[in-house]
Parts: structure tokens; C-alpha cells; sequence
């Protein structure tokens, strides 16, 4: 998702001490002397605090009753805050209100916390539209499909909606399938030379890149381009904060993940090439690129059927960019809890057991995996406990009356938080833990009330790839089930999240692997 995606948050550190000096700041009286020079300062000073004064009033205008700091903090507003965000700053926002503001660079900010208000926002696309992260345009290009809004946005991704059909998923589990065993194979050897325990943060990015690019661009991308984009993919990753430095000048965040766009794109546009020379000499489909191709072509097809080498890579990379550090935090998450949960990941064996006939060595197809009942379970509560993406920023387009007694301004940032959804008690009694047989039950309170589980938003945005995602996630630690043992080695920080885009754990998830006999 995106992410993002878009985690980076807003601490509220009250500012109120630096601010509410401002009203009262004295002008030193050797500026007011009447040489020509201490004039010009005078003039300069007064300009200077009227604008700092401006600036209060304006946001104490649009923050009007909503809890948050009292005054902002001049230019940069919360952006200190926002470089280290933390999930207790996240927690400490939502419970100050179902609707907070803050400000970052001026940028005025509203936080919904309840189920009610984000699921208005993400519903109400005449008010609001996704703006992921401040610097999303720069990273993903303004003329990516993801920023179309009303009908165009509808008709773009409707024409998009054929490369995550079950036909079309029924292709790509082979694909995700042998990657797997693949990177599985690699994490053994390492295992096997190295006796500590390893971070699966960088080990499960790397399975997730090659995953997304074998199933996007088949055989039509050489395989070193794998290893550069997810060498360059970090940089990205790294500049999808709330609000980032305004300019992308060289040496910036922005301007780093730009030049890692811009190497990703050569290969991804370099695949559908490829991939429409592959489809014109009549080759099978073997990638969500050749179901495309293939697609446009067929004479029952109605929508537009010309999309350039550089379109069909724009769309590949916003794919790339929605579904890289979320997929790999719903990996990893998903890694720790059956590790730390040896009676869940027990009765996953079993149903594995119950399912594959005991050939482990058997393809996995989709009919298969629709068998997998508790595994899916599992899935789906790992991603509920820690859910990838927390919240999405969206833009009001206009002044946007969110409840009855206030009106988000135009041009705000308006952000529905998911989190709060997730873990509301009501809906997920004793909510921080991960409990798979929630999901058995269908008079369960988390099934009788689907409006809850916001993993993927919600609305005309809600993530096209939902199917794909919980597939993927559900395929890699099915074979990790019946082909590997793993022990998650605790340290103090396994539990504590920390927020790079997505959530992860603190310590990075040190597991140890071995095969499993
Ligand atoms: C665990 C993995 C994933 C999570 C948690 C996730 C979550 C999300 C969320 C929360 C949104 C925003 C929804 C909204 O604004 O209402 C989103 C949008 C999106 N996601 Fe995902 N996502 C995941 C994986 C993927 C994958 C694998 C793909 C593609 C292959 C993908 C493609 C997209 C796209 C294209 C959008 C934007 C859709 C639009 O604007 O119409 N996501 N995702």
C-alpha cells in the first residue's frame, strides 16, 4: 500500500512554551534608532514578527477546538517530531481525539482516529483524495495512474483489475511459489554457515522484491536488475515520510529515492518491451505484464488498448512502491508471531499436513491454498495486530464538513488512521493479542463487523491488490511451515515497533533457521 504507507507521524511535544512567547516578543530598543540602517531592521523585524504572528493566527483559526499543541512551532511546525515517529506518539494522538490536528512546514494536518471518520474520509472522494506522502508526485511521477481521481481514476484502475482476476492469480502463485523455495534454499545456506541468528528484515525484502518482480516482468528482466532495484529500492523506503524537506535538491531523501525510481523504471520499461514482442509472436503469458498485453488484445476487451513502455512501467512501479515495505512488514510480523506462537504455527502444520498430502515438493496451486483455512485465519490476524500501513494521507480538495461541528479546511491534510480500527476492543476483545481463531467463528464480533479490518482502506482507493497480497503472504509461510524450523531469538526490542514507512519490529526479527526434517 500504500504505505505507506505514509507512517511517519506527529508527535505532540507542546510547543506551547517557544509559541506563546511570540504575542510578547519586545523589539530591543537600539533597533528603533532613527539612523537609516536601524530602520530597515525595524521594518525588517516588524514584517518578520507580524508573518510569525500570521502564522499562529491562521493555524489556531483552521485548528479551531480540535485538541493538539496550542501554537505551532514557527516554519517547520511538528517536523522534529515527524523524523522519529513512534507507534506511543501515534497512540498518545488518537487517544486526544477522533479528530487531532497538528502542522508540519504549514502544512495543516487533521488525524481521525475512529472507524467512522477514516472510513468517511477514504469514502468521500468528491472532498478528499489520496496524497500517500508529501513527496509521493515527486517519487511515483505526478502522470502515475494513482493520482487520478473521480471517473478517470475509475476507469484507469478498472481496466487494471483484469491482472488480479483468480485466473490471473492462478498464474502468478507458480511464480511466487518456486522465488520462495528459492530464497528459502539461500536463507538455509546462510543458516547453516552462520550460527547467530539473522535479521529477516533485509532477507524477507529481498524474497519480496524478487517475488514482485518475477510475478510483474517475468523472464523479460534479467535477473542482476533484481539486486540493483532492491539495493536502490531503500532510498525510497527512507523518503516516505509525512512531510519531507521541501526541495529535492542532491543529497536529500527525495532526491535520493527519485534517482532509485529512475533506475527501476529503465528495467521495468525495458520489461514491457519485452513482454509486448513476447505476446506478438504468440508466446504463452508468464507475468502480469503478458496478461496485460495479452488482454488489450483481445478483440472482446472494451476499454483503452494503446498504453506506451513508459505507462505500463508507471503502473508497474506504483505496484512496486504500494506493495514493497507493506508486504514486507506483513512478512516479517507474520514470521515473529507463528514463532512466538508455537501452538498456532502447530495447527498450521497440521492443516498443511491434512492439505498437501505430505508432498511438500508438489507446486502449490490456488485450489490448494483455498483449503487453508486456518492458515488464512492466521494471515489475516497477524496483519489485523500489526496492520503494514497504519494510516493513508489524503487532501481535502475543498472545505470538507467532516462532523457537524467541523469543517477540515481546503488544502488540509486530512488522514484516516486504521490502526485505531484494528484494535478496537469492542470489535477485538483483548486486542493486542494474536489470536487466529477470531476469524474461525463466523458470529465472532471481528466477522460480524467486516467494516473493522482497514488493513487495505477503504473506498474508491482500498488497495487493488488485496487477493495478491494475503495469496503471497499466506504461500511463503505455508512453505515455511512444512520446510523450515525457525527460532525467533527474543531481545527487548522484538516487541517495540518501529516505524520505517510500515511497521516492523524494533530488533529487525532475528530468527535462526534450520531444515525441517
Ligand atoms: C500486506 C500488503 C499490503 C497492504 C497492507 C496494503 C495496503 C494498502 C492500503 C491501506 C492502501 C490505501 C487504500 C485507501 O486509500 O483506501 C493501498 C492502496 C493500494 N495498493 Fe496496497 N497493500 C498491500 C499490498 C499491495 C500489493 C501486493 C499491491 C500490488 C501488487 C498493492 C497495490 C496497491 C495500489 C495500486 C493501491 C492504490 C489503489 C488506488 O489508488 O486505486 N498493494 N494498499
Amino acid at each position: 500500500m500504500f504505505n505507506t504507507s505514509s507512517s511517519s507521524f506527529v508527535s505532540i511535544t507542546s510547543p506551547t512554551d517557544v509559541a506563546s512567547s511570540f504575542p510578547s516578543i519586545p523589539i530591543p530598543s537600539f533597533f528603533a534608532s532613527s539612523s537609516g540602517s536601524s530602520s530597515w531592521l525595524t521594518t525588517t523585524l516588524t514584517i518578520v514578527v507580524s508573518l510569525l504572528l500570521l502564522e499562529q493566527s491562521v493555524y489556531r483559526y483552521k485548528k479551531r477546538h480540535l485538541p493538539g499543541p496550542k501554537w505551532t512551532i514557527p516554519i517547520i511546525g511538528q517536523f522534529a517530531d515527524s523524523l522519529n515517529p513512534t507507534l506511543e506518539n501515534y497512540k498518545a494522538q488518537w487517544a486526544s481525539g477522533a479528530l487531532s490536528a497538528v502542522s508540519v512546514f504549514n502544512i495543516f494536518i487533521v488525524i481521525a482516529a475512529t472507524n467512522e471518520y477514516a472510513r468517511k474520509i477514504m469514502n468521500s472522494p468528491t472532498f478528499a483524495e489520496p496524497c500517500i506522502v508529501h513527496a509521493a508526485k515527486k517519487i511515483l511521477c505526478p502522470e502515475n495512474w494513482v493520482f487520478l481521481s473521480g471517473k478517470a481514476h475509475v476507469d484507469y484502475r478498472r481496466g487494471l483489475n483484469g491482472l488480479f482476476t483468480r485466473k490471473a492469480l492462478g498464474l502468478y502463485v507458480g511464480v511466487q511459489d518456486t522465488v520462495c523455495r528459492e530464497h528459502f534454499a539461500k536463507w538455509l545456506a546462510s543458516s547453516a554457515k552462520n550460527p547467530k541468528p539473522e535479521m529477516i528484515m533485509w532477507t524477507a525484502r529481498d524474497l519480496n522484491m524478487e517475488t514482485s518482480l518475477r510475478v510483474f516482468c517475468g523472464h523479460h528482466i534479467p535477473d542482476h536488475a533484481f539486486k540493483e532495484i532492491s539495493d536502490k529500492y531503500w532510498a525510497i523506503t527512507a523518503a516516505l515520510e509525512l512531510v519531507n524537506f521541501p526541495i529535492a535538491i542532491p543529497g536529500t531523501k527525495v532526491y535520493k529515492a527519485i534517482q532509485a525510481r529512475k533506475a527501476a523504471m529503465k528495467w521495468l520499461t525495458l520489461s514491457a518491451r519485452n513482454s509486448k514482442v513476447a505476446m506478438a509472436e504468440g508466446r504463452e503469458p508468464e507475468c502480469m505484464l503478458d496478461e496485460w498485453v495479452k488482454e488489450l488484445a483481445d478483440p472482446s476487451y472494451k476499454g483503452r488498448r494503446e498504453f506506451s513502455d513508459h505507462e505500463m512501467a508507471m503502473t508497474l512501479f506504483s505496484f512496486l512502491f504500494a506493495s514493497q515495505d507493506a508486504m514486507s512488514s506483513g512478512l516479517i510480523y507474520g514470521f515473529q508471531h507463528l514463532a512466538d506462537h508455537p501452538e498456532v504455527l502447530a495447527k498450521v502444520r497440521e492443516e498443511q499436513e491434512r492439505v498437501r498430502g505430505g508432498d511438500y515438493q508438489k507446486p502449490m496451486t490456488l485450489e490448494m491454498m483455498d483449503e487453508m483455512t486456518y492458515l488464512k485465519a492466521v494471515v489475516k490476524e497477524s496483519l489485523r495486530v500489526k496492520p503494514p500501513v497504519t494510516m493513508v494521507p489524503y487532501t481535502a480538495l475543498k472545505a470538507f464538513p467532516i462532523s457537524e461541528d467541523y469543517t477540515v479546511p481546503a488544502g488540509a491534510m486530512v488522514i484516516p488512521s486504521m490502526y485505531p480500527s484494528l484494535h478496537d476492543e469492542s470489535v477485538f476483545p483483548e486486542p493486542e493479542k494474536f489470536l487466529p481463531e477470531r476469524w474461525l467463528d463466523p458470529q465472532s464480533p471481528a466477522n460480524q463487523n467486516p467494516k473493522n479490518f482497514m488493513v487495505f482502506g477503504s473506498g474508491p482507493h482500498k488497495c487493488i491488490g488485496v487477493e495478491y497480497a494475503t495469496m503471497n503472504i499466506a504461500l511463503v509461510l505455508a512453505n515455511a511451515a512444512v520446510l523450515l524450523n525457525w527460532e525467533h531469538h527474543r531481545t527487548p526490542d522484538s516487541d517495540e515497533v518501529q516505524m520505517i514507512a510500515t511497521l516492523f519490529p524494533k530488533d529487525g526479527c532475528l530468527l535462526k533457521f534450520s531444515p525441517r526434517a
